[in-house]
């Protein structure tokens, strides 16, 4: 049986030291509270941290004990690595770097080491908890390292990533010294999900000009496997929160607080301890409410439940101390004997109290600088059985993508804040219901069971979609195979593409000379009676000759339209024209003028634009323009329009690599076939070999009609010296 093993840094329980031992309690905080619902089904086994520093072996052997009757494996950690992995680099670096928060990031080489640490501590927990079956579900960015560990050590495995904080752009991705490895340490998954639809264009975004991969629709070819990415906003338990809300307790939790409350109407804020929710923000809004509205002074109470949260770290606590501060100047300004503006609890509240508030509050205040969802605001919806209650929601909280009916406010926006709560306070009930109405329906039907099965069913189709790629790995014994059925044969056709292939690329294509392992390479298999090798290339033939020129090597340049045989000299493929080039050579300049980088590279009868060395994402959207503009200029004509790998390639339709290759398989009647090439035109060289041929696409990813695929040039070489 598969089963899922989920890997969170904490666990949805944490383990306190009291008065009388060990105590247990369910954990604060999205990821937790979020996912605790489901993680139970069979077999399934939650690893994490238990949230606290557990010494004593006997105390652990206890604490794994009581923890595994519930489907979790505990990952203890020392002090060092709490301080340094979790308060350090997670949330000294990566959270306030995640959540535009720049200016509080610290850059740390011991915390670093002490991240790549951990994530190999929690690499170790999994594979020993897991089969090579199960399916692996990693969450967050305290883990952004541990899919790819996982898939070192389980190149086959299921494995998913979640994050549940931002994505930020790549202009804060690329200020952190490791984003490289961070980023490559994510792309170990076969699946990764974001919370909204702007946290994965990021992503794609930072992966495609810090790494270099393409990425097409949300899949990123990586030189081993195809990644998909996709959004998945995170629901609730919906009907935990709505039963909750309807208990006895809850009632009974409200009817005290009322009392309490004298009537006044109630503002309710609830978060962890967290500079990114704006809670200093909020209360200065508050105060200015009282200051502008003064109708509301006496009539209304903010009741705010913080969290303690991280209170270790520096900012957590400063940000503690100003919002002590705050509260107090406010209601030492503002309050009676018989009314406090604020009521302010700094502690975490079991379900029913929660409950109880979410009830009986008339506006749900929620309003974060950032916040990568924020399950708040939807459990306050779940909590409104009787449908009123204003929701204001901040539109930087990724809940606000789906929560189009709450009062979306623009949290730097002071006044507008102030504004929207008054708004709040005197919205007409029917509207209140009918608001509240649109979003209960999305909440309830988005909930965090859908947005399980959901995560898991796109997975599992991730998966399949890699397994059905008709190009599978040149692994160990297809190699053997290959070594075999070429020592067999006495005529044997070995059809080289160069750039990409044969030879690494160069942000200078004119760099890109073979180098002198290459030159030894190819003279040794062309010394070999049985063999004929062939280059087969886009580059022109004057570049060929100069390069390769002295090799006893067939060649064809500029994708099939010049030929030369080993010893012979150069012929055209057929007649061709070039008067076309003075027509469309203008509109490629035009694209170097808009395109800081690009150049354009002319041979005898084709042209082509190069976009290597030009912002990444630029260039490719520059290259769509272009071929669209081109495919429209080149229209019932004998043209055709190429995208190769950072290049638009313009060129006659008849011929190409693989009207050339067939040539040479018709002179020569080969008993053993090698095709190699990396881009879009070798496609034409695989498609017409018999179905006997080896051929195998290099490089980035498996999407190709050759039989069999390897990640790099290097491997490409290795090859070919096993043929000697
Ligand atoms: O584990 P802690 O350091 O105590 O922090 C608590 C959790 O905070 C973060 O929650 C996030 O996940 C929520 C659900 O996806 C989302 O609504 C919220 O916007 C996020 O901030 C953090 O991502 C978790 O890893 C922490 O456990
Ligand atoms: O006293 C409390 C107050 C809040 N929460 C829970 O903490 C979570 C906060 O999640 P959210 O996504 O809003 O923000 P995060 O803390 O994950 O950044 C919610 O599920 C709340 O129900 C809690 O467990 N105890
Ligand atoms: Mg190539």
């Amino acid at each position: 049986m598969t089963r899922t093993i989920i890997v969170s840094n904490r666990l949805p329980t944490k383990v306190l030291r009291t008065d009388d031992g060990l105590a247990f309690k369910p954990s604060e905080g999205g990821l937790a509270t979020g996912l605790g619902s489901i993680y139970k089904a069979e077999g399934n086994v939650w690893v994490g941290w238990p949230g606290m520093f557990v010494e004593d072996a006997a105390e652990q052997e206890f604490v794994t004990e009581q923890l595994r009757a519930d489907s979790m494996a505990p990952v203890f950690l020392t002090e060092s690595e709490i301080r340094d992995y979790y308060e350090g680099f997670s949330n000294e670096t990566l959270w306030p770097t995640f959540h535009y928060f720049s200016q509080y990031a610290v850059y740390d080489a011991a915390t670093w080491e002490a991240y790549v640490a951990v994530n190999e501590k929690f690499c170790q927990a999994v594979l020993a908890q897991s089969g090579p079956d199960d399916t692996i579900w990693v969450h967050d960015y305290q883990l952004l390292l541990l899919p790819q560990m996982l898939r070192k050590a389980r190149p086959q495995a299921t494995i998913g990533f979640f994050l549940h904080i931002p994505f930020p752009s790549y202009e804060m991705v690329r200020a952190l010294p490791w984003r490289t490895q961070l980023l490559e340490g994510m792309l170990g998954a076969d699946l990764i999900g974001f919370h909204t639809f702007s946290y994965m264009r990021h992503f794609l975004s930072s992966v495609s000009q810090l790494l270099g991969l393409p990425t097409v629709n949300g899949q990123i070819d990586t030189p081993t496997r195809s990644v998909q990415v996709d959004a998945f906003p995170m629901g609730i338990d919906y009907q935990r929160f709505a039963d909750a809300a309807a208990s006895e307790a809850a009632q009974q939790h409200e009817q005290v607080y009322r009392e309490a409350l004298h009537g006044a109407r109630i503002v309710l804020s609830i978060d962890r301890l967290d500079y990114t929710k704006g809670i200093a923000e909020r209360l200065r809004a508050f105060e200015l409410l009282l200051q502008r509205f003064p109708e509301w002074r006496g009539q209304v109470s903010l009741i705010m439940v913080v969290v303690p949260s991280r209170d270790q770290v520096a900012q957590y606590q400063a940000l503690k101390e100003e919002i002590d501060e705050l509260v107090g100047r406010i209601n030492a300004q503002y309050r009676t004997i018989a009314w406090s503006p604020i009521q302010y609890f700094y502690r975490s509240f079991p379900l029913e109290e929660l409950a109880a508030l979410y009830r009986m509050a008339d506006v749900g205040l929620v309003t974060p600088i950032r916040d990568g969802m924020n399950l708040v605001a939807k459990e306050f919806i779940a909590s409104k059985l009787d449908r009123r209650g204003v929701l204001i929601l901040s539109e930087r909280a990724g809940a606000a993508r789906e929560l189009s009916d709450a009062l979306l406010i623009n949290p730097s926006d002071t006044d507008q804040l102030v504004q929207t709560l008054h708004d709040a306070l005197v919205m007409p009930e029917e509207e209140q219901t009918q608001r509240m109405a649109e979003m209960q329906a999305l909440v309830r039907r988005y909930d965090v069971f859908a947005w399980t099965q959901l995560f898991m069913s796109q997975l599992t189709e991730a998966k399949a979609r890699q397994r059905n790629l008709a190009t599978v790995p040149l692994a160990p014994t297809v190699r053997e195979q290959l070594v075999e059925d070429y020592n067999e044969a006495s005529h044997r056709l070995l059809l080289l593409d160069y750039d990409g292939s044969l030879m690494p690329f160069h942000s200078n294509p004119q760099r890109a000379k073979p180098d002198p392992e290459l030159r030894l390479l190819l003279r040794a298999l062309t010394d070999i009676p049985q063999n004929r090798v062939v280059i087969i290339s886009g580059r022109n033939r004057d570049t060929l000759q100069d390069w390769l020129g002295h090799l006893p090597l067939d060649i064809i340049a500029e994708h099939g339209v010049w030929l030369r045989a080993a010893g012979d000299d150069w012929s055209l493929f057929q007649e061709l024209r070039a008067d076309w080039k003075q027509r469309i050579g203008p509109v490629l300049e035009l694209y170097v003028s808009r395109t800081a980088g690009s150049f354009i590279e002319e041979k005898d009868f084709s042209l082509v634009w190069h976009y290597r060395r030009a912002d990444a994402e630029l260039g490719s959207l520059r290259a769509r323009e272009l071929t669209r503009h081109l495919s429209f200029l080149s229209a019932n004509t004998d043209l055709q329009v190429l995208e190769g790998d950072k290049v638009v390639e313009i060129k006659h339709a008849g011929v190409n690599k693989g009207t050339a290759a067939a040539r040479w398989l018709n002179t020569y009647q080969p008993d053993f076939i090698l095709a190699l090439g990396d881009d879009r035109t070798d496609e034409d060289t695989f498609q017409a070999m018999p179905p006997s041929a080896y051929t195998v696409k290099v490089g980035p990813a498996p999407r190709s009609q050759a039989r069999f695929h390897v990640p790099r040039t290097a491997d490409v070489r290795d090859l070919l010296r096993k043929l000697l």
